[in-house]
């Protein structure tokens, strides 16, 4: 396990290898032993006002002076949440899974619990995966959902290879599977804001799973990378061709024609991460940015989730922009007149709503 720690520090730059063989220099001021890596709220966390990040403000301003956007719309907090453990969905006990709601406010949080195997996932785990993500997307308190790993030293490290057979992963039924793929889509399709929390190894199967959620909050002992073609596996879908926007194409062909593993930081300049923060803070800082998109406008973020899709997954993309619209269109009189003109056994009167430009 110390090893473990040390190789993971080395990767993301806490520690640099020595140039003699065998050794590590340390060169950070925190030890990864130091209890102050550890996940958790900070000590000295604080509540609704508190600033967002040791970088400063949420709001850029062109003065100097707080700006009236700044006044109004104010800084979300960083204080914990009062987790609620969900044991069960749709009468599924949930084993590979931990799947928590936020007391009073809309966030859900699934945690992938398979840290002995540094949370790779098992036909399984995919399953109780989609079974939370489909309860977050029912329930209408729940506006946005977390994705997370647990413990500190991995998010996900892809398919669990000790259960691959011919055609993919086992499961208890003995069926060869790759249901992943369907949980990407879930993921993406997902009409709320999904938010990636990575600690540790992101890699392989994991590292797909965190691109394709809408936002990624690192610790900086994060590393990220494809580690498919060392293992004779790869994802020709969202896993390159979604990388290849978000890195760009000679930057995708690297992690995929390499394999390497990236640092936090590295991962940050390359486009594939939203923010770094120090591990303690992963769990405050994701709270901050879940509360933040949670006091905007959910239609206005479903709408855009929507067209962001639309401009990358053709005709799919499209039935789901324009799923949207219908959802809104019968949300209007306009909409509700077609439907009570047809129950009532009259002609809709559409005369009185305005062709706008
Ligand atoms: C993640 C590591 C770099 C961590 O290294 P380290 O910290 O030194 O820990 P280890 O001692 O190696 O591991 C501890 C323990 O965990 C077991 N383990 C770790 N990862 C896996 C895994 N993926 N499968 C099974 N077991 C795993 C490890 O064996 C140890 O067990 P002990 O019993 O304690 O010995 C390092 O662990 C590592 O490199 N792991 C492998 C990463 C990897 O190659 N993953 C698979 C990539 S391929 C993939 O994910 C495909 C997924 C998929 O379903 C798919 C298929 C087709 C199209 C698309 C997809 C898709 O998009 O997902």
């Amino acid at each position: 396990m110390e090893a473990s720690r040390r190789r993971l520090s080395v990767l993301s730059g806490q520690l640099a290898p020595s140039p003699c063989a065998g050794a590590e220099v340390e060169l950070a001021t925190i030890s990864p032993r130091d209890p102050a890596l550890s996940r958790g709220p900070a000590a000295g966390s604080s509540g609704p006002s508190a600033s967002t990040s040791g970088s400063g403000s949420a709001y850029a301003t062109a003065t100097g002076a707080p700006s009236s956007y700044a006044r109004v719309h104010g800084e979300p907090s960083r204080a914990p949440a009062a987790w609620r453990d969900v044991p069960s969905v749709a009468r599924e006990d949930l084993t590979d899974v931990i799947y928590q709601k936020a007391v009073g406010e809309g966030i859900a949080k699934i945690t992938i619990n398979r840290p002995d195997k540094r949370n790779a996932f098992r036909p399984r785990t995919v399953t109780e995966m989609s079974l939370c993500f489909a309860d977050a997307r029912d329930d209408p308190s729940i506006g946005v959902v977390i994705l997370t790993g647990a413990g500190d030293l991995a998010f996900c490290s892809g398919g669990d290879q000790s259960v691959r057979g011919k055609g993919g992963y086992v499961g208890a039924d003995g069926v060869p599977r790759l249901n992943v793929l369907d949980l990407q889509m879930q993921i993406r399709r997902l009409p709320k804001p999904v938010v990636a929390a990575v600690a540790g190894y992101a890699v392989g199967g994991g590292h797909i799973l965190h691109m394709v959620c809408d936002l990624t909050i690192a610790a900086d002992n994060a590393v990220f990378g494809q580690t498919g073609p060392k293992v004779g596996s790869f994802d020709a879908g969202y896993g390159s061709t979604h990388m290849a926007r978000l890195v760009g194409q000679k930057r995708a062909r690297e992690m995929w024609f390499l394999a390497r593993l990236y640092g936090a930081a590295e991962a940050e300049r390359m486009g594939l991460v939203n923010k770094v923060v120090p591990l303690r803070e992963l769990e405050p800082e994701t709270l901050a940015w879940c509360r933040q998109i949670l006091s905007n406008s959910p239609t206005a973020l479903r709408l855009l989730k929507s067209a962001l899709n639309a401009a990358e997954d053709g005709q799919a993309g499209i039935q789901q922009l324009g799923g949207d619209a219908t959802m809104l269109f019968y949300q209007s009189e306009e909409g509700n007149e077609g439907r009570e003109a047809y129950l009532s056994g009259r002609r809709p009167d559409f005369s009185r709503f305005p062709r706008l430009p």
